[in-house]
């Protein structure tokens, strides 16, 4: 029996996206397949966004975000753009109410083509985000990386978006350090009982910032989209910045940007930013073997 599912290598910023249609199936995409489609060069990506049929009334979908890793994330900002380009695509419509790990999440496709997600409000207590010790004020906490009189990099603002981030502030472009070095260990720091996304942020004036983002579950990204709604928020909370900001990813081709809103009135964090469709095809999501779809393009071929 034919087990294949369709799917669709995307990116957001240049963050690897693929999205997988589960419709319709209880079954989902497992660690095995999702490891071996990460190895292959061809569907090599940083977030597979799964859609299955939704669980509770009034959504259009449960998504289930899956690392590069294997691992499953609570968000993923520029996947869920990617998700709702396909969609948009799909059925024609606008507007979604997807769920996920992390909640409920409201996107729209404007008219550019450029969408919205409604990523929810940023969670700032210490056992929420999770650490694992008791820090009161977690917009600056005591974490530094490299010499203890001169550190490379220290005091970072911690915060869920669902998924848990630390944002260090740098003052020069955040492509100059050796972030693939203190990525790792600052994911895996001991502060951090889930992991973290570690962003370096550079602040440009009141409404712009430079970012750059080592991924929990993914490593050196060219682009995380909830890292740079971790990074606004962070801005505003520290009194660098006003609530919306224009931020430049640093690692994304051609140095693209997205808009970030901490909202005032209900305090969600709305990011909005491009998303791009590159081919599609059909793979298992039980074991990860795939085929891409001849009619996309003249150059069909076979994992
Ligand atoms: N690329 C994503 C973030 C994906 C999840 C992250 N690696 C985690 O495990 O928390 C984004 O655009 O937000």
């Amino acid at each position: 029996m034919d087990n294949r599912v369709e799917f669709a290598k995307m990116n957001g910023l240049g963050n690897k996206i693929l999205v997988v249609d589960m419709r319709g199936r209880s079954d989902r995409v497992t660690p095995q397949a999702a490891i071996a489609l990460a190895r292959d060069p061809q569907t090599s990506f940083d977030q597979i966004m799964a859609i299955h049929d939704p669980k509770v009334a009034g959504t259009f979908a449960y998504i289930d975000i899956i690392n590069c890793d294997g691992t499953l994330a609570q968000a993923c900002g520029n996947g869920t753009r990617c998700v709702v380009q396909a969609l948009s695509v799909e059925t024609g419509q606008k507007a979604f109410t997807f769920q996920t790990l992390a909640g409920i999440l409201n996107a729209v496709e404007h008219e550019d083509g450029s969408i919205s997600v409604d990523m929810g409000a940023p969670v700032f207590d210490w056992k929420l985000i999770p650490l694992s010790e008791e820090f009161h004020d977690t917009s600056r906490i005591e974490l530094q990386i490299g010499p203890i009189d001169a550190p490379v990099l220290h005091s970072p603002a911690v915060m869920s978006m669902g998924n848990p981030h630390a944002v260090f502030w740098v003052d020069r472009d955040p492509m100059s350090f050796d972030l693939e070095r203190f990525g790792p260990l600052l994911e895996n720091h001991p502060l951090f009982p889930q992991k973290a996304n570690i962003t370096l942020a550079q602040v440009t004036s009141k409404t712009s910032m430079v970012t750059r983002t080592w991924e929990r579950g993914a490593g050196l990204t060219l682009a995380c989209g909830s890292a740079a709604c971790a990074a606004g928020v962070s801005a505003v909370r520290t009194g660098r910045t006003e609530r919306k900001v224009t931020i430049t990813v640093a690692s994304s081709p051609n140095r693209q940007t997205l808009d970030i809103e901490w909202r005032e009135r209900d305090g969600h964090v709305i990011m909005t930013g491009a998303a791009e469709w590159e081919w599609a095809g059909r793979l298992d999501p039980a074991t990860g073997a795939w085929e891409r779809d001849a009619l996309n393009d003249n150059e069909a071929s076979v994992s």
